[in-house]
Protein backbone atom coordinates (compact mmCIF):
# COMPACT_ATOMS: atom_id res chain seq x y z
CA UNK A 1 0.00 0.00 0.00
CA UNK A 2 1.22 3.21 -0.71
CA UNK A 3 1.53 6.57 2.23
CA UNK A 4 2.15 10.20 2.00
CA UNK A 5 2.74 12.13 5.57
CA UNK A 6 2.73 15.89 4.99
CA UNK A 7 3.44 17.67 7.29
CA UNK A 8 3.16 21.58 8.26
CA UNK A 9 5.12 23.29 5.72
CA UNK A 10 3.83 21.14 2.45
CA UNK A 11 6.95 18.74 3.15
CA UNK A 12 5.61 15.23 2.22
CA UNK A 13 7.07 11.82 2.99
CA UNK A 14 6.98 8.90 1.39
CA UNK A 15 6.26 5.48 4.24
CA UNK A 16 4.62 1.95 3.73
CA UNK A 17 1.02 1.88 3.98
CA UNK A 18 -0.08 -0.35 7.07
CA UNK A 19 -3.67 0.54 7.67
CA UNK A 20 -5.43 2.19 4.77
CA UNK A 21 -7.07 5.86 5.12
CA UNK A 22 -6.74 9.44 4.77
CA UNK A 23 -7.11 11.56 8.00
CA UNK A 24 -5.13 14.44 9.80
CA UNK A 25 -4.19 15.40 13.45
CA UNK A 26 -1.67 17.00 15.42
CA UNK A 27 1.80 15.25 14.95
CA UNK A 28 2.84 14.34 18.11
CA UNK A 29 5.51 11.28 19.38
CA UNK A 30 5.99 9.26 22.63
CA UNK A 31 9.35 7.56 23.40
CA UNK A 32 8.07 5.20 25.44
CA UNK A 33 9.65 1.93 24.48
CA UNK A 34 6.57 -0.38 25.51
CA UNK A 35 2.83 0.21 26.71
CA UNK A 36 1.62 0.77 22.71
CA UNK A 37 -1.74 -0.91 23.11
CA UNK A 38 -2.14 1.18 25.64
CA UNK A 39 -1.12 4.78 24.22
CA UNK A 40 -3.18 3.91 21.24
CA UNK A 41 -6.70 3.38 23.27
CA UNK A 42 -5.34 6.15 25.60
CA UNK A 43 -8.43 9.17 25.35
CA UNK A 44 -6.09 11.88 25.65
CA UNK A 45 -4.42 11.01 22.00
CA UNK A 46 -8.07 12.22 20.54
CA UNK A 47 -7.11 14.16 17.33
CA UNK A 48 -4.02 13.73 17.40
CA UNK A 49 -1.09 11.48 15.43
CA UNK A 50 1.07 9.38 17.04
CA UNK A 51 4.58 8.46 15.85
CA UNK A 52 6.39 6.65 17.75
CA UNK A 53 9.96 6.98 18.81
CA UNK A 54 10.93 3.82 19.91
CA UNK A 55 11.75 2.01 16.10
CA UNK A 56 9.52 -1.49 16.25
CA UNK A 57 6.44 -1.66 17.43
CA UNK A 58 4.07 -4.87 18.03
CA UNK A 59 6.54 -7.32 19.00
CA UNK A 60 4.28 -8.81 22.13
CA UNK A 61 1.04 -8.93 20.31
CA UNK A 62 -2.18 -7.30 20.76
CA UNK A 63 -4.02 -7.94 23.86
CA UNK A 64 -7.97 -7.08 25.06
CA UNK A 65 -6.73 -6.88 28.43
CA UNK A 66 -4.27 -4.12 28.12
CA UNK A 67 -6.50 -1.43 26.34
CA UNK A 68 -7.18 1.66 28.37
CA UNK A 69 -10.51 2.52 26.75
CA UNK A 70 -13.01 0.17 23.85
CA UNK A 71 -11.80 1.71 20.60
CA UNK A 72 -8.18 3.30 18.95
CA UNK A 73 -7.78 7.31 19.86
CA UNK A 74 -5.09 8.58 18.06
CA UNK A 75 -6.37 9.06 14.36
CA UNK A 76 -3.23 7.85 12.67
CA UNK A 77 -0.18 6.20 13.65
CA UNK A 78 3.43 6.28 12.60
CA UNK A 79 6.15 3.91 13.42
CA UNK A 80 9.53 3.09 11.82
CA UNK A 81 8.06 -1.47 11.68
CA UNK A 82 4.57 -2.03 13.06
CA UNK A 83 4.36 -5.81 13.23
CA UNK A 84 1.59 -7.48 11.58
CA UNK A 85 -0.72 -7.83 14.60
CA UNK A 86 -0.77 -4.13 14.87
CA UNK A 87 -1.46 -3.30 11.48
CA UNK A 88 -4.49 -5.78 10.97
CA UNK A 89 -5.50 -4.29 14.40
CA UNK A 90 -5.51 -0.75 13.38
CA UNK A 91 -6.95 -2.08 10.19
CA UNK A 92 -9.97 -3.59 11.90
CA UNK A 93 -10.48 0.07 13.64
CA UNK A 94 -10.53 1.96 10.72
CA UNK A 95 -7.57 3.93 11.83
CA UNK A 96 -4.34 4.66 9.23
CA UNK A 97 -1.03 3.71 9.71
CA UNK A 98 2.22 3.87 7.75
CA UNK A 99 5.72 2.39 9.06
CA UNK A 100 8.76 2.28 6.81
CA UNK A 101 9.41 6.01 6.97
CA UNK A 102 12.70 7.81 9.14
CA UNK A 103 10.82 8.69 12.39
CA UNK A 104 14.38 9.55 13.72
CA UNK A 105 14.18 12.41 11.90
CA UNK A 106 10.25 13.10 12.12
CA UNK A 107 10.84 13.58 16.21
CA UNK A 108 14.36 16.11 15.13
CA UNK A 109 11.46 18.30 13.27
CA UNK A 110 8.35 18.06 16.01
CA UNK A 111 11.48 18.28 18.80
CA UNK A 112 12.53 21.74 16.56
CA UNK A 113 9.41 23.06 15.61
CA UNK A 114 7.02 21.81 18.21
CA UNK A 115 3.87 19.53 17.52
CA UNK A 116 2.65 20.23 14.19
CA UNK A 117 -0.33 20.13 11.63
CA UNK A 118 0.06 16.65 9.11
CA UNK A 119 -2.00 15.07 7.16
CA UNK A 120 -1.38 10.88 6.00
CA UNK A 121 -2.88 9.22 2.94
CA UNK A 122 -3.02 5.58 3.06
CA UNK A 123 -3.95 3.43 0.11
CA UNK A 124 -3.62 1.58 -3.15
CA UNK A 125 -3.98 4.81 -5.11
CA UNK A 126 -3.16 7.46 -3.12
CA UNK A 127 -0.84 10.23 -3.78
CA UNK A 128 1.13 12.84 -2.38
CA UNK A 129 -1.75 15.52 -3.40
CA UNK A 130 -4.01 13.48 -0.71
CA UNK A 131 -2.07 13.66 2.22
CA UNK A 132 -1.21 17.63 1.53
CA UNK A 133 -5.12 17.98 0.79
CA UNK A 134 -5.75 16.58 4.33
CA UNK A 135 -2.81 18.42 6.26
CA UNK A 136 -4.60 21.99 4.65
CA UNK A 137 -7.98 20.41 6.68
CA UNK A 138 -6.55 20.14 10.04
CA UNK A 139 -8.02 21.69 12.67
CA UNK A 140 -5.78 23.12 15.32
CA UNK A 141 -5.89 21.31 18.74
CA UNK A 142 -7.43 24.50 20.71
CA UNK A 143 -10.05 24.70 18.25
CA UNK A 144 -11.61 20.82 19.06
CA UNK A 145 -13.79 23.12 20.93
CA UNK A 146 -16.30 20.04 22.38
CA UNK A 147 -13.59 17.73 22.19
CA UNK A 148 -14.87 15.89 25.80
CA UNK A 149 -18.06 14.81 23.73
CA UNK A 150 -15.74 12.77 21.68
CA UNK A 151 -14.35 10.64 24.93
CA UNK A 152 -16.63 10.96 27.86
CA UNK A 153 -19.52 8.48 28.57
CA UNK A 154 -22.83 9.59 27.62
CA UNK A 155 -24.45 8.36 31.11
CA UNK A 156 -22.96 7.93 34.81
CA UNK A 157 -21.24 4.36 35.01
CA UNK A 158 -21.08 3.10 38.72
CA UNK A 159 -17.94 0.62 39.78
CA UNK A 160 -18.92 -0.78 43.53
CA UNK A 161 -16.09 -0.59 45.77
CA UNK A 162 -16.44 -2.31 49.43
CA UNK A 163 -19.32 -1.35 51.27
CA UNK A 164 -17.16 1.02 53.58
CA UNK A 165 -15.50 1.91 50.40
CA UNK A 166 -15.04 6.17 49.80
CA UNK A 167 -17.24 7.55 47.05
CA UNK A 168 -15.42 8.97 43.94
CA UNK A 169 -17.14 11.33 41.34
CA UNK A 170 -14.80 11.30 38.16
CA UNK A 171 -15.41 13.47 35.87
CA UNK A 172 -14.54 11.60 33.04
CA UNK A 173 -13.03 13.54 30.15
CA UNK A 174 -11.10 10.60 28.49
CA UNK A 175 -10.51 8.43 31.07
CA UNK A 176 -8.00 5.77 31.56
CA UNK A 177 -9.52 2.41 32.73
CA UNK A 178 -6.70 2.37 34.45
CA UNK A 179 -7.67 5.15 36.95
CA UNK A 180 -11.20 3.40 37.45
CA UNK A 181 -9.15 0.70 38.28
CA UNK A 182 -6.75 1.91 40.35
CA UNK A 183 -9.55 3.63 42.99
CA UNK A 184 -11.96 0.58 42.86
CA UNK A 185 -9.60 -1.96 43.85
CA UNK A 186 -8.80 0.26 46.83
CA UNK A 187 -11.97 -0.36 47.82
CA UNK A 188 -13.78 2.99 46.38
CA UNK A 189 -17.02 3.23 44.28
CA UNK A 190 -16.55 4.87 41.06
CA UNK A 191 -19.48 7.23 39.89
CA UNK A 192 -17.90 8.10 36.56
CA UNK A 193 -19.62 11.30 34.61
CA UNK A 194 -19.80 12.73 31.87
CA UNK A 195 -17.27 15.69 31.03
CA UNK A 196 -20.68 18.47 31.46
CA UNK A 197 -21.81 16.96 34.24
CA UNK A 198 -23.11 20.15 36.68
CA UNK A 199 -22.43 20.53 40.27
CA UNK A 200 -26.13 19.50 40.80
CA UNK A 201 -25.49 16.35 39.41
CA UNK A 202 -22.15 16.11 41.46
CA UNK A 203 -24.20 16.75 44.87
CA UNK A 204 -26.87 14.05 44.12
CA UNK A 205 -23.78 11.55 44.21
CA UNK A 206 -22.79 13.04 47.63
CA UNK A 207 -18.75 12.32 46.86
CA UNK A 208 -16.17 11.62 49.23
CA UNK A 209 -13.62 13.02 46.31
CA UNK A 210 -13.95 14.95 43.09
CA UNK A 211 -11.94 13.21 40.70
CA UNK A 212 -11.02 15.17 37.66
CA UNK A 213 -9.52 12.57 34.82
CA UNK A 214 -7.05 13.16 32.14
CA UNK A 215 -8.40 13.59 28.77
CA UNK A 216 -7.24 15.16 25.19
CA UNK A 217 -6.67 18.65 23.96
CA UNK A 218 -6.39 22.28 25.43
CA UNK A 219 -7.59 22.47 28.78
CA UNK A 220 -9.13 25.93 28.07
CA UNK A 221 -11.92 23.67 26.01
CA UNK A 222 -13.29 21.98 29.94
CA UNK A 223 -15.43 24.64 31.50
CA UNK A 224 -17.92 22.54 32.64
CA UNK A 225 -15.46 20.66 34.38
CA UNK A 226 -13.82 23.95 36.00
CA UNK A 227 -17.22 25.07 37.14
CA UNK A 228 -17.67 21.68 38.95
CA UNK A 229 -14.49 22.12 40.58
CA UNK A 230 -15.21 25.71 41.47
CA UNK A 231 -18.35 24.93 42.84
CA UNK A 232 -16.70 21.77 45.04
CA UNK A 233 -13.04 22.77 46.23
CA UNK A 234 -12.74 23.51 50.18
CA UNK A 235 -16.35 21.83 50.74
CA UNK A 236 -15.30 18.24 49.06
CA UNK A 237 -11.81 16.98 48.74
CA UNK A 238 -10.09 17.35 44.51
CA UNK A 239 -8.17 15.26 42.77
CA UNK A 240 -6.85 15.86 39.58
CA UNK A 241 -4.80 13.54 36.72
CA UNK A 242 -3.14 15.41 33.73
CA UNK A 243 -5.67 17.56 32.07
CA UNK A 244 -7.37 17.51 35.66
CA UNK A 245 -4.44 18.96 37.15
CA UNK A 246 -5.11 22.10 34.43
CA UNK A 247 -8.84 22.10 35.00
CA UNK A 248 -8.45 22.32 39.14
CA UNK A 249 -5.27 24.90 38.25
CA UNK A 250 -8.13 26.82 36.10
CA UNK A 251 -10.84 26.75 38.82
CA UNK A 252 -8.76 28.51 41.52
CA UNK A 253 -7.61 31.38 38.72
CA UNK A 254 -4.15 29.93 37.72
CA UNK A 255 -3.17 29.90 33.72
CA UNK A 256 -2.63 26.94 31.51
CA UNK A 257 -0.56 27.05 27.89
CA UNK A 258 0.39 24.75 25.60
CA UNK A 259 3.94 23.35 25.32
CA UNK A 260 6.43 23.30 22.36
CA UNK A 261 6.29 19.68 22.01
CA UNK A 262 4.77 18.28 25.64
CA UNK A 263 6.06 15.35 27.52
CA UNK A 264 5.38 11.88 26.28
CA UNK A 265 6.99 8.59 27.13
CA UNK A 266 7.60 6.66 30.44
CA UNK A 267 11.00 7.71 31.81
CA UNK A 268 10.14 11.46 32.38
CA UNK A 269 11.84 12.51 35.69
CA UNK A 270 9.71 14.00 38.62
CA UNK A 271 11.09 15.57 41.53
CA UNK A 272 9.40 16.18 44.83
CA UNK A 273 10.05 19.90 46.18
CA UNK A 274 10.18 18.75 49.88
CA UNK A 275 11.85 15.91 49.94
CA UNK A 276 14.32 15.94 47.11
CA UNK A 277 12.97 12.49 45.72
CA UNK A 278 12.75 11.68 42.31
CA UNK A 279 10.29 8.81 39.92
CA UNK A 280 10.12 8.11 36.85
CA UNK A 281 6.54 8.83 35.23
CA UNK A 282 4.68 8.25 32.61
CA UNK A 283 3.41 11.12 30.65
CA UNK A 284 1.26 12.09 27.75
CA UNK A 285 0.39 15.92 27.86
CA UNK A 286 0.79 18.70 25.28
CA UNK A 287 -0.09 21.84 27.82
CA UNK A 288 0.86 22.46 30.97
CA UNK A 289 -0.09 25.16 34.06
CA UNK A 290 1.82 28.19 33.53
CA UNK A 291 0.99 30.67 36.46
CA UNK A 292 -0.37 28.11 39.30
CA UNK A 293 -2.88 29.13 41.52
CA UNK A 294 -2.00 30.90 44.83
CA UNK A 295 -3.95 28.39 46.91
CA UNK A 296 -1.90 25.96 45.57
CA UNK A 297 1.75 24.77 46.39
CA UNK A 298 3.86 23.49 43.58
CA UNK A 299 4.85 20.19 45.27
CA UNK A 300 6.58 18.57 42.68
CA UNK A 301 8.39 19.57 39.57
CA UNK A 302 9.68 17.84 36.47
CA UNK A 303 13.49 17.43 36.62
CA UNK A 304 14.24 18.53 32.67
CA UNK A 305 12.35 21.59 32.52
CA UNK A 306 10.89 22.73 35.72
CA UNK A 307 7.47 22.48 34.83
CA UNK A 308 4.43 22.20 37.48
CA UNK A 309 4.11 17.82 38.16
CA UNK A 310 2.14 18.57 41.69
CA UNK A 311 -0.35 20.59 43.15
CA UNK A 312 -1.41 20.62 46.47
CA UNK A 313 -2.73 22.27 49.76
CA UNK A 314 -3.49 20.52 53.05
CA UNK A 315 -5.37 23.27 53.62
CA UNK A 316 -8.21 22.89 50.93
CA UNK A 317 -7.62 18.95 50.19
CA UNK A 318 -6.19 19.81 46.91
CA UNK A 319 -3.94 16.76 45.04
CA UNK A 320 -2.97 17.24 41.55
CA UNK A 321 -0.27 15.21 39.24
CA UNK A 322 0.46 16.36 35.32
CA UNK A 323 2.14 12.82 34.88
CA UNK A 324 -0.09 9.39 35.16
CA UNK A 325 0.32 7.58 38.73
CA UNK A 326 -1.89 5.00 36.97
CA UNK A 327 0.83 4.26 34.66
CA UNK A 328 -0.58 1.79 32.09
CA UNK A 329 2.01 2.04 30.14
CA UNK A 330 4.78 2.62 32.58
CA UNK A 331 6.31 2.38 35.59
CA UNK A 332 4.30 2.08 38.88
CA UNK A 333 6.01 3.99 41.28
CA UNK A 334 3.49 6.41 41.93
CA UNK A 335 0.24 4.44 42.25
CA UNK A 336 0.81 5.77 46.42
CA UNK A 337 -1.40 8.66 44.81
CA UNK A 338 -4.63 7.13 44.73
CA UNK A 339 -3.65 6.08 48.67
CA UNK A 340 -2.89 9.42 49.17
CA UNK A 341 -6.23 10.62 47.48
CA UNK A 342 -8.41 8.11 49.17
CA UNK A 343 -6.67 8.75 52.74
CA UNK A 344 -7.25 12.71 52.08
CA UNK A 345 -11.27 11.74 51.72
CA UNK A 346 -11.04 9.04 54.45
CA UNK A 347 -9.59 11.82 56.47
CA UNK A 348 -12.47 14.45 55.85
CA UNK A 349 -15.47 12.01 56.08
CA UNK A 350 -13.74 11.46 59.66
CA UNK A 351 -13.27 14.98 60.54
CA UNK A 352 -17.07 15.56 59.28
CA UNK A 353 -18.23 12.78 61.62
CA UNK A 354 -16.56 13.93 64.32
N1 LIG B 1 -3.21 13.06 29.26
C1 LIG B 1 -3.85 14.19 29.43
O1 LIG B 1 -4.75 14.33 30.26
C2 LIG B 1 -3.48 15.33 28.51
C3 LIG B 1 -4.00 16.67 28.96
C4 LIG B 1 -4.08 17.70 27.84
N2 LIG B 1 -4.92 17.24 26.79
C5 LIG B 1 -2.70 18.02 27.34
O2 LIG B 1 -2.37 17.68 26.24
O3 LIG B 1 -1.92 18.61 28.05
Amino acid sequence: MDAYVAIEGGHVIEARGRAPGTTNGELVFTTAYTGYEESLTDPSYEEQILTFAYPLIGNYGVREERFESDRVHPNAAVARELTDDVAEWLTEEGVPAVDQIDTRDLVTDVREDGAMACGIAVGDDVTPEDALAELEDCTAMSDHTDIGAQVSVDEVEVTEGDADGETVALIDCGAKQAIVDSLNERGATVHRMPYDTTPAEVEAVDPDVLFVSNGPGDPANFDAAVDVVDAFVGDVPVAGICLGQQIVARALGGTTEKMAFGHRGVNQPVQDVDSGKVVMTTQNHGYTVADAPEALEVSQINVNDGTPEGLDSDDLDVITRQYHPEANPGPNDSLSFFDDVLGMAEAKRTVLAD
